[in-house]
């Protein structure tokens, strides 16, 4: 079931100030150990993004008709965007030192689904925060509290860089129709 959207939270994301060098070494850690499942955290991360937020499946021609978490799991199409999503960040968490790098992925990503994939902006969001709790649950040992609010700061800076490269795209389209929760990403970062 698709939760509600309370208004104008999933719609703005603070852009918080840049990571300090104790959250980088935080994130590359814990990176570090989850990145050796790589294609699994990803895949999971996916499925329970597609099956709390159904209408995010939209984007995604081979599995949007799927209801069942066991049959996404086996989706080759869901797969292969895990890899990419869990490659990306990768790339992110590797550059953290590398302001030119991060920005270059951000356009990347940002362009080629503000204007390929046509995928609402507020989706990023939505998935840094499903991230964020599967990541939490499946290495509770390694996502204390401190990383995690590293973690918070890297995504939403993430998604305030995509939301940038998207107005610079001419995104307009608006996107009150999606019903989402505000994603944890927000909830955290409050605490
Ligand atoms: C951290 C977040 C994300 C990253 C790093 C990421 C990364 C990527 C990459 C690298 C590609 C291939 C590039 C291309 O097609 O030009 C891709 C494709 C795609 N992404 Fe994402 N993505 C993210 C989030 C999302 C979200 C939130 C959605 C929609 C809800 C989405 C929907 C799609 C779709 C529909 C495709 C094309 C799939 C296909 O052709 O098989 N992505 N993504």
């Amino acid at each position: 079931m698709e939760r509600m959207q309370r208004d104008g939270e999933v719609d703005h994301v603070e852009q918080p100030g840049p990571l300090t060098e104790k959250e980088k070494v935080r994130i590359q850690d814990s990176w570090a150990k989850v990145f050796q499942s790589c294609d699994d955290a990803g895949v999971a991360i996916l499925v329970r993004f597609f099956v709390n937020f159904p209408s995010s499946k939209q984007f995604f021609k081979d599995f949007k008709h799927m209801e069942e978490p066991e049959e996404m799991q086996q989706s080759v199409q869901l797969r292969k965007h895990a890899h990419r999503v869990m490659t990306a960040l990768n790339t992110l968490v590797e550059s953290l030192n590398n302001a030119d790098r991060v920005a270059s992925v951000l356009k990347s990503v940002g362009r080629a689904h503000a204007l390929k994939h046509n995928v609402d902006p507020k989706y990023f969001k939505i998935l840094s925060g499903v991230i964020l709790e599967v990541l939490g649950e499946a290495f509770t040992e390694i996502i204390t509290a401190e990383v995690a609010s590293a973690w918070t700061k890297l995504l939403a800076n993430m998604c305030c860089g995509i939301a940038a490269v998207y107005k610079e795209a001419g995104w307009t389209e608006l996107s009150s129709s999606v019903e989402t929760s505000p994603p944890a990403v927000l909830l955290i970062s409050g605490t």
